[in-house]
């Protein structure tokens, strides 16, 4: 059988929906809709007024009556007020509500299921209760190290991450001794369902399943596949929760079938989805003028940290070469290194030890470096058609355009100061350049020469 034939159509797939939160959190709740800034919140319990939010009004964490082992790792991150995605969100999560939630990047949705699974979490010995996925490992791998953070006065609480490119059996050893095996399970969904199936990892005691960049997870068709047999292998009452800062109309009906009355969070107004404090750029130039261009550029800039996204990881390779010849503090993350290496330089650019990172879409999403204050498409994002057999143009530029939010949303977070600069170099460039345009409706100004007058600084 070929893999195409093997594939699972969703469309005839019959998910069965999740009733515990129906019967926790949504119990009673009203659906309608409602406003809260950005956000269009509909579903269990948005509506408790009219034409405004009345959910609470949190202006602290402590209004969420959060355990004070969870507030006093709040106060340890730093973290002072919530931000709106998390004064929407994580009253109604911590009941068990089901949540579907877009967001825009890098205002906090991470914490919003990291939180309310740890409030409600009851450890059971050689039990998981906590199942995340997400689509690329050095996520899962961040994702585990908040669990960690937010979880640190709550010792009981073991949490482990699983991904591929690593010796399974290790993942075996600890899910086979009850002392070691996790509570909370981060994880990419190839290596997931590989244990499932081994019958390594039995998921009869999950009772929240959380999709981080779920538009990702499910609209790539053999993810779907894996996470739609991970999910068949938890119980049917469970609390579902998914987030990413892009949500197209028609991914949202594939996400609610996993879920039961869930609270909805979108940003409808697309214009919304771009960042307050981040400068967009473009710069017209041809193939061969895109290494003097880079060198230029961050000679120019008084960059923190820089993220340079490539489409391949020759490209990657070589252009970290050429900046560490030219004595730029770079290194590359790529699939092509090993995994552990991988992770190796992700956790070094992360300590700082480089300040230039050249990546492919492996950090194109979810990836949170705070030291991230330049985002430079040196290739383009374009989806083609070869990615997405059948899919109109206009589909793949919408996609490009999604991929594009979510790179430039890795400079800039949490309403710091950024700058973002896309190289243009083919006609298909400007094409996805024109639709970015287009779908925020806001005009990319052409970077100027020398730099002049983009600050990168909070000053
Ligand atoms: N309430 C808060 N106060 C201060 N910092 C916060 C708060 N919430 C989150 N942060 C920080 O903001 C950064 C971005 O958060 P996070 O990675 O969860 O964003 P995101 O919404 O998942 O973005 P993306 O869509 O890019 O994945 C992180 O460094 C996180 O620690």
């Amino acid at each position: 059988m070929s893999a195409e034939e093997d594939l699972i159509d969703y469309s005839d797939e019959e998910i069965q929906p999740t009733d515990g939160a129906a019967a926790t959190g949504a119990a009673g709740a009203t659906n309608g809709e409602a406003k809260k800034g950005d956000l269009t919140v509909t579903g269990a319990g948005a509506d408790k007024g009219k034409g405004s939010y009345v959910g609470i009004h949190s202006t602290s964490f402590r209004d969420f009556l959060l355990k004070p082992e969870l507030l006093k790792a709040i106060t340890d991150c730093g973290f002072e007020h919530p931000s709106e995605v998390q004064q929407v969100c994580i009253p109604q999560a911590i009941l068990g509500t089901d949540v579907l939630c877009q967001a825009k990047s890098g205002l906090g949705k991470t914490a919003v299921f990291v939180l309310s699974t740890l409030q409600q979490i009851e450890p059971v010995a050689g039990e998981c209760s906590v199942l995340v996925m997400c689509h690329t490992r050095e996520l899962a791998f961040q994702i585990r190290n908040e669990y960690q953070r937010f979880s640190k006065y709550m010792p009981e609480v073991k949490t482990s991450v699983f991904y591929g490119g690593t010796d399974i059996k290790e993942n075996e050893k600890l899910l086979a001794n009850k002392e070691t095996h996790p509570h909370v399970i981060v994880a990419t969904p190839g290596r997931l369902n590989a244990l499932v199936r081994e019958k390594k990892l039995r998921l009869g005691s999950v009772q929240r399943f959380v999709l981080d960049e779920c538009d990702k997870m499910l609209d790539q068709i053999d993810m779907r596949r894996d996470v739609q047999e991970i999910f068949r292998a938890t119980p049917t009452q469970k609390q579902v929760m998914m987030f990413s800062a892009t949500l197209s109309q028609a991914t949202r009906p594939v996400c609610k079938k996993f879920m039961q009355n869930p609270l909805e969070i979108y940003v409808d107004d697309e214009t919304k989805l771009t960042l307050h404090g981040l400068q967009q750029f473009y710069t017209k130039l041809s193939e061969s003028e895109k290494n003097r261009r880079l060198n230029d550029i961050l000679d120019q800039l008084n960059y923190n940290q820089v993220i340079v996204f490539v489409k391949s990881t020759v490209r990657a390779t070589e252009l970290d070469r050429l900046l560490r010849e030219c004595h730029f503090p770079s290194v590359a993350v790529h699939s092509g290194v090993s995994q552990e290496e991988r992770i190796k330089r992700y956790t070094d650019f992360k300590n700082f030890i480089h300040r230039v990172c050249v990546s492919t879409d492996v950090f194109g999403r979810g990836i949170d470096i705070e030291r991230i204050n330049v985002a430079i498409n040196y290739d383009m994002p374009d989806a083609t058609s070869q990615q997405n057999p059948g899919a109109s143009d206009k589909d793949t530029l919408a996609q490009a355009a999604d991929t594009y939010l979510h790179r430039v949303g890795r400079a800039g977070r949490f309403g710091t100061k950024g700058v973002a600069i896309s190289f243009i170099s083919t006609e298909r460039d400007e094409q996805v350049m024109k639709a970015i345009e287009a779908r925020f409706e806001r005009k990319i100004d052409e970077y100027p020469e020398g730099g002049k007058g983009v600050s990168v600084k909070g000053d």
